[in-house]
């Protein structure tokens, strides 16, 4: 098991699957939230779902909550209420819409972190996956100026930090969904192969 927390970040709004897509069913399970969240506790002692508001899921999790004072949809906003609730000095963070990231890549990212970055992150043949990686709290500071600066790009914060990418080869696992092609593709994943 890993001690570091995971969180999985499922607070979008989901404007290009034009429905949430942290709710929608995904293997057996009614949500894809709760299909990540149960198969993340098997590898992880502590999982947290980011999120708006816990009341959008109908099952028993830890929750951290955006704070509602702040107005913004993007991952700014979970990484900050993860610093302010967790006690650690770094967490997983994993977007809910990539179903297929699994327990050899997680761990290649966790052996290979070192407390002295600010961050260990996936990269792919088609680039960074920020949504994949472990964040350090030296970042907290850094993700309170991107609230202020309204500048929310992930991948300009982590080329100014010092960050240690990890490649893997294969992109299959890092697909995500972003669009409702995607999702089809990911159901038709489940089918033919072992995840
Ligand atoms: N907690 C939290 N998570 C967020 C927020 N905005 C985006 N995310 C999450 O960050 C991850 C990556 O974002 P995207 O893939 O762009 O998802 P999205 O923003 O819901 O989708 P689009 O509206 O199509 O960009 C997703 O898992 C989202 O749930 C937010 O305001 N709060
Ligand atoms: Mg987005």
């Amino acid at each position: 098991m890993f001690d570091i927390p995971c969180v999985i970040f499922a607070g979008g709004k989901s404007s290009r699957m034009g429905e949430d897509k942290a709710l929608l069913p995904f293997a057996s399970y009614k949500t894809l939230t709760e299909y990540q969240y149960t198969r993340l506790s098997k590898f992880f002692t502590n999982v947290y779902i980011s999120c708006k508001n816990s009341k959008n899921f109908d099952f028993s999790a830890q929750f951290i909550e955006d704070n509602k004072a702040v107005k913004l949809f993007a991952p700014t906003a979970g990484f900050l209420a993860a610093f302010k609730t967790l006690n650690t000095d770094a967490f997983f963070a994993l977007s809910v819409d990539a179903p297929f990231v699994d327990e050899i890549i997680i761990s290649k990212l966790i052996h290979a972190d070192d407390p002295a970055v600010d961050a260990t992150i996936a990269r792919t043949p088609e680039g960074l996956q920020p949504l994949c990686g472990i964040y350090h709290r030296s970042l907290e500071n850094e993700f309170q100026k991107m609230l202020e600066e309204e500048n929310h790009k992930l991948g300009y914060l982590l080329k100014n930090a010092h960050t240690n990418t990890i490649t893997f080869h294969d992109t299959t696992p890092f697909l995500n969904m972003n669009h409702p092609d995607d999702y089809k593709k990911a159901l038709q994943l489940l089918k033919t192969s072992n995840y």
